[in-house]
């Protein structure tokens, strides 16, 4: 939700309306369950959950409303939670703030608004929401829930300790997985957040990197590029993006007789050559061992299309049970080839059709088709195009980042190595949404530096940058 939020922002749409509109509907189920003239506690906790109540009770004219604020107004944890709380008190609304277990005093009301905790809950109720909520269940009031039952973990439905007993939950935007199994009654308020928000790429997809500050080297990927030979540009630029994602090491295995200018290229790569001037079969068996001890691999960049190359791709993919990346002359292989490796195919729209994929100019009718090939063969497809679509089959994110500048050759192979990097750390379809987010985020501060006239490594120092979600 948090990701959904941040990119409803970015549309437009701020988090402080997201909350109005909560609130909004906190205060419809009020009225349809207590009549005007009721008495109302509205119990809000010191986060977004408790702003959400602290709305509602601004629509509650026609009630007798008391606000407990469990904490001191210095201690809400947001401020847009702040600035409804400041409002109330602004308005005479009538509310206490509880600093401690013995202070809160639920009274004999009609109805109580459950607003301590919602999302944001982590483990036990500690005090002195624990207190409260022995008091909100042993009262014989009605008790709405805002979002979730404080104590309830709403994915799991699961609570660590005591929770609050609803009558009714309101929920936003769409049901959580953890409700369904309350015995009570659950109302899905639309809050307005648009479709869009979760369709499309934004800033919000970028939390999924968030890095836990006691990481080390190799909690962030360590990831092979298997390519070279015809070309020699394209698996360095793949293996040195992949660093830019955040790989900790990039790995490049490629003929041998290329080894050299490969790693003249970066002394960021470790670079290993495999006999010859082109992959073939009889290099799978060492590339399966090397890649076994890989987070992901890339396969493709440079490789060329000779028929013992692809040949190669085919017996290796048949074998590797690991993720890998597919790009360039080895997708001709994916669709008929059986494998148990998690893929994530970043074809451009020729490629998709030689894969035997359709596509259409429209992203729409795009989206939808490459769904549907993406559940065919059964792997993560990234369809390069002015919007990228993305889809596991299942699930579609468009990406909207990127610019015309970028059909310079080389940025594909930066898109094929950031999607390593980020398959190493997310699942496919997150790795994928992101890699493409963040590669048109790239190119375009390397337009705004370079215009028409970008090259695709300017695309690899704009990459951090671009995956920090700073701005241009
Ligand atoms: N897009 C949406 O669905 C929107 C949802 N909204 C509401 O926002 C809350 C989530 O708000 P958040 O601030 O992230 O967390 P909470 O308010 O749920 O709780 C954080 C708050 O509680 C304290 N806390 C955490 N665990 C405990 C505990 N075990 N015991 C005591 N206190 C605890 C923590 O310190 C924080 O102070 C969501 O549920 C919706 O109601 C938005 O308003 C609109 C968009
Ligand atoms: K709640």
């Amino acid at each position: 939700m948090a990701a959904v939020d941040l990119n409803a922002e970015a549309l437009g749409v701020p988090r402080k309306q997201l909350m109005e509109s909560s609130g909004n509907a906190v205060a419809r189920a009020c009225r349809d369950l207590a009549d005007p003239g009721a008495s109302v506690a509205v119990v809000a906790g010191r986060g977004n959950n408790g702003g959400d109540a602290l709305v509602a009770a601004r629509f509650l004219k026609a009630y007798d409303v008391t606000v407990h604020l469990l904490g001191r107004p210095e201690t809400i944890s947001t401020d847009i939670a702040r600035e409804n709380w400041d409002a109330l008190v602004a308005g005479e609304a009538d509310h206490r703030t509880v600093t401690d277990s013995a202070g809160f005093d639920l009274g004999d009301p009609d109805l109580v608004v459950d607003a301590m905790l919602g999302t944001g809950v982590t483990g036990a109720l500690r005090e002195p929401e624990a207190t409260a909520a022995r008091a909100i269940n042993d009262s014989s009031a009605t008790v709405l829930a805002v979002d979730v039952p404080s104590g309830v973990d709403a994915d799991t439905g699961d609570a660590a300790g005591l929770a609050v007993d609803a009558d009714r939950v309101v929920t936003f935007h769409d049901d959580k997985p953890g409700l369904g199994d309350l015995d009570c009654e659950v109302v899905v308020a639309d809050i307005g957040i648009p479709e869009a928000a979760e369709l499309f790429t934004g800033p919000g997809d970028l939390l999924a990197l968030d890095r836990d500050a006691q990481s080390h080297k190799g909690d962030h990927g360590d990831v092979l590029v298997v390519g070279g030979g015809p070309y020699t540009g394209a698996p360095a630029l793949a293996a040195q993006s992949a660093l830019r994602a955040g790989a900790d090491l990039a790995r490049v295995a490629c003929p041998e007789a290329v080894a050299r200018e490969v790693q003249g290229y970066s002394e960021n790569l470790i670079v290993r050559g495999f006999s010859g001037d082109r992959l073939a079969p009889e290099h799978v068996p060492d590339l399966l061992d090397f890649a076994a001890d890989r987070d992901a691999v890339v396969f493709g960049p440079g490789l060329g299309d000779a028929d013992e190359s692809l040949a190669a791709v085919r017996e290796f993919l048949a074998a590797y049970d690991g993720t890998a990346v597919v790009d360039a002359d080895a997708l001709q292989v994916v669709p008929d080839v059986d494998t148990e490796a998690t893929l994530i195919c970043t074809p451009h729209q020729g490629e998709l059709r030689k894969m035997g994929g359709e596509t259409d100019s429209d992203w729409e009718v795009r989206s939808d088709l490459v769904r549907e090939f993406a559940a065919d063969l059964g792997h993560t497809l990234l369809v390069k195009g002015a919007y990228d679509v993305v889809s596991d089959g299942d699930a579609v994110r468009v990406n909207r980042t990127g610019n015309p500048g970028m059909t310079v050759g080389g940025t594909g192979d930066v898109l094929a190595g950031a999607t390593g990097a980020l398959a190493a750390v997310l699942p496919p379809l997150d790795a994928a949404a992101v890699a493409a987010y963040g590669n048109g985020r790239a190119g375009d501060l390397a337009a705004e530096a370079f215009g028409g006239g970008l090259v695709a490594t300017d695309l690899l120092e704009r990459l951090p940058a671009a995956l920090r979600g700073d701005e241009a």
